[in-house]
């Protein structure tokens, strides 16, 4: 199967704003490019897919687990890996925001888009297994 890299972007936080943080990224969906302008030189960055900050998780469930999910629908393996730092929006992009439904995240759509092709598909038995997995990291403290 083949691996898509994807990126999303997320807006600044309470704290990032409060701190007067200055967004550093730009991207170019079209050719799925992200330009990071920090102190020094402006450095590029390439991925199959870019998502700014805007973006909903309607929109990355559509473009990228849709196809997955209807694979695997059809018996074949597929996996969803969120990564990146902490704080940069791995469990929003995995669980969402129940209280806004556009922002319902790629977990529970991945449960109602599989349970209704399977409450559709005729002469067909399923058999689906869950668990959930959390990789924690916990790196050495930083100095005070
Ligand atoms: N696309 C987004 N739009 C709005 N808010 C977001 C977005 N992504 C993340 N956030 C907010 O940023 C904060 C950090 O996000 P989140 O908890 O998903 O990070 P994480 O990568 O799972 O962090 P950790 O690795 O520490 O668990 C949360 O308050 C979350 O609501």
């Amino acid at each position: 199967m083949p691996c898509r890299l994807k990126n999303r972007c997320r807006p600044l936080n309470q704290r990032e704003i409060a701190l007067n943080s200055k967004i550093c990224v730009e991207m170019d969906s079209s050719i799925g490019q992200i330009a990071l302008h920090g102190d020094g030189p402006e450095k590029l960055f390439s991925f199959d897919g870019v998502y700014y900050m805007d973006s909903t998780a309607e929109q990355i469930y559509n473009d990228i687990i849709y196809p997955l999910v209807e694979n695997v629908i059809e018996g074949y393996n597929g996996t969803v890996f969120a990564y990146g730092q902490t704080g940069s929006g791995k469990t929003y992009s995995m669980q969402g925001d129940e209280k806004i439904p556009v922002q319902k995240g790629i977990i529970p759509r991945t449960f109602e888009h599989i349970f209704e092709a399977i409450s559709t598909t005729e002469n067909t038995k399923f058999l689906v297994h869950a668990s959930y997995l959390e990789v924690d990291f916990k790196g050495p403290v930083p100095p005070k």
